[in-house]
């Protein structure tokens, strides 16, 4: 299967310029509407699919971003890979505003979304031990490496709820206490679901700002972090065509990201519930 890739744009990204044959595509899911249409066409010759996460005009919160719609879309559109690209608040002095981090791990403390696919009448366990996909996320390392801009090659992300940024002690105990590297509000259960539907996914996050822990810092303003991302624009973009260059244009995943579903479905056969299974066409399709 030719390798396409999902980019999904976090905020302040909701366009991707030069792509060859771009064509904005509304998708139908079972999961009712995604985010916004879904723009496909190639960049350098790679088959790309870009979802702006919040739509454009930036409509959705971090709590109503339609997650399952977003993935089942992408899925639906052949996507393989899945590459977000985030803002997120840094814990890290060494991680500064302007800097790109190479997600390596979550920490999910989200509460109010929807976090699976299956449920009653179809149940399924997948292991996310290793949300992120290695080779996705050394690739992005890689483009980051290639482009020049100063990176991180790897971090824990926490995602919390939001729509509100987190206090002072929330702050302190995320990083001193739990060793999160940075925060942010949308990455999870985008993960989680991107492995149920057996996709790769990596995640880059741009710093935008030391959250609230920072003595020498004020409080998070979202002026400032709409700076931050307007200057790094460009790097995001950069780093996006970058990786699509490097990445093998066929064959599976080394990592079985694309065969998670393997032994994940508990349910018997004949239990099954028949509308569930439907709904699950794109997702999990192979295995149905
Ligand atoms: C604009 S600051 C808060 C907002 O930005 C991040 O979203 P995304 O991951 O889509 O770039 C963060 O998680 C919050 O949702
Ligand atoms: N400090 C922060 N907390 C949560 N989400 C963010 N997105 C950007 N900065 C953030």
């Amino acid at each position: 299967m030719e390798r396409t890739i999902g980019v999904i744009g976090g905020s302040g990204v909701y366009a991707i310029d030069g792509l060859e044959d771009a064509a904005w595509q509304q998708v139908t899911t079972p999961w009712g509407a995604p985010s916004d249409a879904v723009l496909t066409g190639r960049l350098d010759g790679v088959r790309m699919a870009f979802l702006p996460r919040h739509g454009r005009g930036h409509v959705h919160s971090p709590s109503t971003v339609p997650y399952r719609a977003n993935i089942d879309a992408l899925k639906r559109l052949g996507c393989t890979d899945v590459l977000s690209v985030s803002a997120c608040g840094s814990f890290r002095e060494e991680m500064a505003p302007g800097d790109f981090v190479i997600v390596s791990d979550f920490i999910d403390r989200t509460f109010a979304r929807e976090k699976s696919f299956f449920g009653t009448g179809c149940v399924a366990h997948v292991s996310v031990a290793h949300p992120v996909c290695a080779r996705l996320g050394d690739l992005a390392a890689g483009a980051a490496r290639e482009i020049g801009v100063t990176h991180h090659h790897s971090g824990t992300y926490l995602a919390m709820e939001g729509p509100q940024f987190s206090s002072v002690a929330e702050s302190r105990m995320y990083r001193d206490v739990w060793r999160a590297d940075v925060i942010g509000m949308t990455n999870m259960p985008e993960a989680k679901l991107a492995r149920e539907a057996e996709l790769c996914y990596a995640s880059i996050a741009m710093i935008t700002d030391y959250d609230s822990w920072h003595p020498d810092h004020g409080t998070v303003q979202i002026s400032d972090i709409v700076r931050t991302l307007t200057a790094n624009a460009d790097n995001a973009r950069r780093l996006v065509e970058a990786l699509a260059a490097a990445m093998p244009a066929h064959g599976p995943c080394p990592h079985g990201c694309d065969h998670a579903l393997d032994h994940a479905i508990l349910t018997a056969p004949d239990a099954r519930d028949p509308v569930l299974v439907a709904r699950l066409d794109a997702v999990a399709g192979r295995v149905l």
